[in-house]
């Protein structure tokens, strides 16, 4: 099938735990989207490359010191094997604490190429020769210590896939996502009306779809100025948000 994309998105990752991913390929949006096969995502476990009798995928860091490393024969081989089946111009994303943190214009930017193929280290990681070699780019959840990429991976996978047309239902479109417009969520409400002595907003149940679309609006810039600021400094305002905030400030002296 020369040049027919059979899916929107495609997945490799390399990890020495493959079972791990079924948490994202067996459930949920994602798992659905994969069964339609708009996403693919193939695993490659380098122990399947190991060549000595006891298949192993660790090796001793030169320098001494706790811990270990990835073996580089495995590793290479499980990659290489990846990147004859990659769409061409994939990329390779190593998940690292020294990578660039992940947020929703990373993930965005990440429809726009053929292919991912996701690099999970386990132990204390990976020789830095095949890092400069083979890795395009290091993208990191947060500044925090996992035991192995395979978390990551996953929610690159599951952030990205779900932003893939067709993906979500147009009745989960991520449009509206809170950090599709880069403000934090309003707050949701759902049965009954009156639920622990507390009512829902009363504009919820006006059926006024503008004064609906103007509350959330007001809710989600509240909440932003009040738990994110930083969020609103690298963001241009509509003439519409700009007066909204102008009300908060005066009204909440925030
Ligand atoms: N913050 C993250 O995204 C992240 C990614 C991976 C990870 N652990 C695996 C690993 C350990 C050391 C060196 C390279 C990879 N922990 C956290």
């Amino acid at each position: 099938l020369i040049g027919i994309r059979i899916s929107e998105v495609w997945f490799g990752v390399i990890t020495l735990f493959p079972e791990m991913l079924k948490s994202v390929t067996d459930f949920g949006v994602v798992g659905k989207a994969i069964k339609q096969s708009s996403i693919e995502v193939c695993t490659w476990n380098p122990r399947d490359y190991a060549t000595d009798n006891y298949r192993t995928v660790d090796d001793r860091p030169y320098g001494g010191g706790p811990g270990m490393l990835m073996k580089v024969g495995p590793l290479e081989a499980a990659l290489n094997a990846a990147k004859s089946v990659a769409p061409a111009g994939s990329k390779v994303v190593y998940l690292s604490p020294q990578g660039r943190r992940l947020d929703q214009a990373l993930a965005r930017s990440a429809l726009s190429v053929p292919g991912l193929i996701l690099l999970c280290g386990r132990y204390e990681g990976i020789d830095e020769r095949l890092i400069e070699d083979e890795v395009d780019e290091e993208w990191s959840l947060g500044d925090f210590v996992l035991s192995g990429g395979e978390i990551a991976a996953m929610a690159i996978i599951d952030s990205v896939s779900r932003l893939a047309p067709g993906v979500l239902g147009h009745n989960e479109s991520a449009e509206q996502d809170s950090f599709e417009n880069s403000l934090l969520d309003c707050p949701h409400y759902t049965r009954p009306e009156i639920y622990r002595d507390k009512r829902v907003p009363e504009v919820l149940l006006s059926g006024n779809h503008e004064k609906i679309r103007r509350w959330r609006l007001e809710q989600s810039l509240l909440r932003t100025l009040q738990r994110r600021p930083d969020l609103l400094e690298q963001r241009e305002l509509s003439e519409e948000e700009a007066q909204i905030i102008q009300e908060l400030r005066r009204g909440q002296l925030i």
